[in-house]
C-alpha cells in the first residue's frame, strides 16, 4: 500500500465551487447538493482529502474516488490520524495522543510508512502517549522509524513530557509518571519550558545490555575488542534500558574523528553485529576534553539520528568508566551533537537536561508539500525543514 503525502485540505466556505481546472484533474464530475462529505483524492503524486462543509445545499463538484483508500481509512472510514511532531535536539518524533486506548491508533507497518522522509510526514520514531498502568499517569509506547519497539528514548521522553503539558494544558513547573518499556520514568518540566529527566541506572552486566561479548570488568564489557569488517574496535556496552554499544576508536589507533566516518557504511555493521543479538544503537565519541565530548550516533531502528538521549547518557558512563571522563556530579558532560545536551551523571544515575523540544503541528500539514507551520523555537528542527522546505510562519 502506498501512502502518499496524506493532507487535510478544508475547503473554506468562500471557495466551496471547486474550479473547472481542479475538476477536470479528478477525473468525471458530477454537480451534486452537498451536505457534509469527506473524500480522499489523488493530485498528481499527492493525496489530498478534501472536506467539503455545507449547511445548504450548493453547486460544487465530487468525482468517484480514483485512489485505493489509504492506511488511514482501513482504520475507520475517513478518520484522520492527528499528530503533532517534536524534536529533541533534532531528533524527530510524530507524537499521537492515544490516551482513549491501549491499542496503538496505526500499526508498526504504517509507522515505518509515516516515518518514511519522501512518502511519509518523516522521523526518527512515532510515540504514542497512552493511558497509564500499574499507578503511571501514563504510557508512552515508542516505534523507531523502521517499525521495531524500543524500550526506552530519552529524547521521546522529553517530547512526550513537552506533549502531555500540551494536551492537559499544564502551566508552569511540574512532573509526572510514565511506564515505559525500561521503567518508571518521572520527567520534569522546568519553569522555562526545558524538561529534565533522571534516566536512571545504566545496566553494565553483559548479558543484561544485552551483548555477548564477554565482561572485562566483573560482568561489564569496557574496552573490549569487537571485530567488525576485520577491523578492531574497543567498546564499552551500556545499556539505559535500551542497548548501546560506544567506542572512543580502534584498538592502538588515534583519537576517533567522528566528523571521518561514513556512519551510513560502518553504523549497519555495528547495528546488526552477531554480538548484540537484540541489535544496537551505536555511539562513535571523540573526546575534545574531560568534560567535553563530540557524538555521533548510528540507531538501532533508525539509522543516522541527529540525537540521542539514551545514548548520551551511555556514553557518559562509558566515558566515565573508560576514565577519560569526570564523574563528579556536577562535572556535568557537553555532549556536541546537534546542539549542546548537559549530562550530569550522578551516584550511579545520570541526569539530562537541555536542548529544546521544539514542536509543528501536523493537523496543520499543507496541501502539496508546502512547508509546515512551523512556531519554531527549535533552531536544528527549523534548520533542517528549512534545508528541505522553505519554512514560513515562524
Ligand atoms: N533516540 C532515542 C533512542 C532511541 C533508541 C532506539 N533507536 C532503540 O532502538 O533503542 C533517545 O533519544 O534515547
Amino acid at each position: 500500500m502506498e501512502i502518499a503525502a496524506i493532507n487535510t485540505v478544508s475547503v473554506a466556505p468562500q471557495s466551496r465551487v471547486l474550479s473547472n481546472t481542479f475538476s477536470r484533474k479528478l477525473g468525471s464530475v458530477s454537480s451534486l447538493s452537498l451536505r457534509s462529505i469527506e473524500r480522499e483524492y489523488r493530485v498528481g503524486s499527492a493525496r489530498l482529502r478534501v472536506s467539503v462543509a455545507s449547511s445548504s445545499s450548493m453547486d460544487a463538484v465530487t468525482a468517484e474516488k480514483t485512489s485505493p483508500s489509504s492506511f488511514l481509512e482501513n482504520r475507520e472510514s475517513k478518520k484522520v490520524l492527528h499528530f503533532v511532531k517534536y524534536h529533541g535536539l533534532g531528533n524527530d518524533f510524530i507524537l499521537v495522543d492515544n490516551r482513549d486506548s491501549s491499542v496503538p491508533k496505526i500499526t508498526q507497518e504504517q509507522v515505518a510508512k509515516l516515518c518514511d522522509r519522501n512518502f511519509g510526514v518523516g522521523a526518527d520514531g512515532v510515540i504514542f502517549a497512552m493511558p497509564g498502568v500499574n499507578g503511571a499517569d501514563y504510557t508512552m509506547r515508542i516505534f523507531n522509524s523502521d517499525g521495531s519497539e524500543p524500550e526506552m528514548c530519552g529524547n521521546g521522553v522529553r517530547c512526550f513530557a513537552r506533549f502531555i503539558a500540551e494536551l492537559e494544558n499544564l502551566q508552569g513547573k511540574h512532573s509526572f509518571t510514565m511506564h515505559t518499556g525500561a521503567g518508571l520514568i518521572v520527567p520534569e518540566i522546568q519553569d522555562d519550558g526545558q524538561v529534565m529527566v533522571d534516566m536512571g541506572i545504566p545496566i553494565l552486566k553483559a548479558q543484561d545490555v544485552p551483548t555477548k561479548l564477554p565482561g572485562t570488568k566483573g560482568e561489564s564489557v569496557v574496552q573490549a575488542e569487537l571485530v567488525v569488517d576485520g577491523v578492531t574496535w574497543n567498546v564499552t556496552c551500556v545499556s539505559m534500558g535500551n542497548p548501546h554499544c560506544i567506542t572512543f576508536g580502534t584498538k592502538g589507533g588515534p583519537n576517533l574523528k567522528v566528523d571521518d566516518l561514513n556512519l551510513p557504511e560502518i553504523g549497519p555493521k555495528f547495528e546488526h553485529h552477531e554480538m548484540f543479538p537484540a541489535r544496537t544503537n551505536t555511539e562513535f565519541v571523540e573526546v575534545l576534553s574531560r568534560s567535553h565530548l563530540k557524538m555521533r550516533v548510528w540507531e538501532r531502528g533508525a539509522g543516522a539520528t541527529l540525537a540521542c538521549g539514551t545514548g548520551a547518557c551511555a556514553l557518559v558512563v562509558a566515558a566515565v568508566l573508560e576514565g577519560r571522563a569526570n564523574r563528579l556530579r556536577f562535572a556535568a558532560c557537553v555532549i556536541y551533537m546537534h546542539t549542546d545536551l548537559e549530562l550530569c551523571i550522578g551516584h550511579g544515575e545520570t541526569e539530562m537536561h537541555g536542548g529544546s523540544a521544539g514542536r509543528t503541528t501536523g493537523d496543520r500539514v499543507e496541501a502539496g508539500g508546502q512547508p509546515y507551520l512551523h512556531d519554531g523555537s527549535c533552531g536544528s528542527c527549523l534548520l533542517r525543514i528549512s534545508t528541505a522546505l522553505s519554512v514560513h510562519g515562524h
